[in-house]
C-alpha cells in the first residue's frame, strides 16, 4: 500500500521564531488529531530546518522536509546548501523540481536529475514536481510535458532509487491563483503519471508511488481530490501557513 502524504509547502515564508510558534502548533495536533496512517510532512526554508527536526522527535507521523538542494556534495558554491547539512538536520525529504525554481532559478529536468541523484545518495526523500503551465494546457500540450519531466528528472534511476521518490502534480497555473484543478483534471493526469510509470517500470512501482497534487488546495477542496483513486494527498502552500487548515487537510486521511 502507498503512503498517504499531506507536504506543507512553506516557501520563503515565516522568520525563525514564527516558524517555531506555527510548527508548535502543528506538532500539538497532530499528535492530538491525526488518527489514520497518513504522514505529515513540513518542508521549511533551511534556517528552520533543525529545530524544526528537534520539535518533532518522538512522533513518527510528522517528519521535515527542505525546499531545494545543491547537486554538488559540497565545495565552493557560496550560499548554497547540500544534501548531506539537510540530513544532519534531521529532515528526511527535500521538494526539488517546483515550478518556481524551474522558473525563477533556471532548473531544468537535466539539473533536477544531478538533484535527484545526490538527494538520493544522502538519504533523503525527493518530492519531485511536475507540471505544465497555462499556455501548455491550453496548447494540449501537457501529458508531453509531463512525460518530458518524467523522462528527463527521472527516468535514470533504478526501480529501487524510484522507491525512495515522492511525486507532485502541480499544475504551474494553479499555483498560489485560487485556481485549482477540478478533481476530475487532477485524477486524469495523475492515473496518466501511474500508467507512465507502470510502462517504465512495472505495474508494483506505480502502485507503491504517492502522487500527491499541489496547487491551491484547501480544507474545502482537499476531500474532493484526495477520494480519486490515483491522488496520494497534497503539496500544500498557502493553506500551510495556518496550523488549523493545514491539520484539516492532513485529517482528510483520518
Ligand atoms: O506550490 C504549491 C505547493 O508547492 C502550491 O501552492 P498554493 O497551495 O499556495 O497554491
Amino acid at each position: 500500500m502507498r503512503k498517504k502524504i499531506v507536504a506543507g509547502n512553506w516557501k520563503m515564508n515565516m522568520d525563525y521564531n514564527e516558524g517555531l510558534a506555527l510548527f508548535s502548533e502543528i506538532v500539538n495536533m497532530v499528535k492530538d488529531e491525526i488518527t489514520g496512517q497518513q504522514q505529515a510532512v513540513v518542508c521549511s526554508p533551511f534556517i528552520h530546518l533543525h529545530s524544526l527536526a528537534q520539535l518533532a522527535k518522538g512522533y513518527d507521523k510528522i517528519a521535515i522536509g527542505a525546499q531545494n538542494a545543491h547537486q554538488n556534495e559540497s565545495g565552493a558554491f557560496t550560499g548554497e546548501t547540500s544534501a548531506k547539512m539537510i540530513k544532519s538536520t534531521g529532515a528526511a525529504y527535500v521538494i526539488l523540481g517546483h515550478s518556481e525554481r524551474r522558473q525563477y532559478f533556471g532548473e531544468n529536468n537535466e539539473l533536477l536529475a544531478k538533484k535527484t541523484d545526490t538527494v538520493l545518495a544522502n538519504g533523503l526523500k525527493p518530492i519531485f514536481c511536475i507540471g505544465e503551465t497555462l499556455d501548455e494546457r491550453e496548447a494540449n500540450q501537457y501529458f508531453d510535458v509531463i512525460k518530458t519531466q518524467l523522462q528527463e528528472g527521472l527516468y535514470h534511476l533504478s526501480a529501487e532509487q524510484f522507491g525512495q521518490v515522492v511525486l507532485a502534480y502541480e499544475p504551474v497555473w494553479a499555483i498560489g491563483t485560487g485556481k485549482t484543478a477540478t478533481s476530475d483534471q487532477a485524477q486524469e493526469i495523475h492515473a496518466f503519471i501511474r500508467a507512465e510509470l507502470a510502462a517504465k517500470y512495472g505495474q508494483e512501482v506505480a502502485d507503491d508511488t504517492t502522487i500527491l497534487y499541489g496547487g491551491s488546495a484547501n480544507p474545502k477542496n482537499a476531500p474532493e481530490l484526495f477520494a480519486q483513486p490515483d491522488i496520494d494527498g497534497g503539496l500544500i502552500g498557502g493553506a500551510s501557513l495556518k496550523s488549523r487548515d493545514f491539520l484539516d487537510i492532513v485529517k482528510v486521511f483520518n
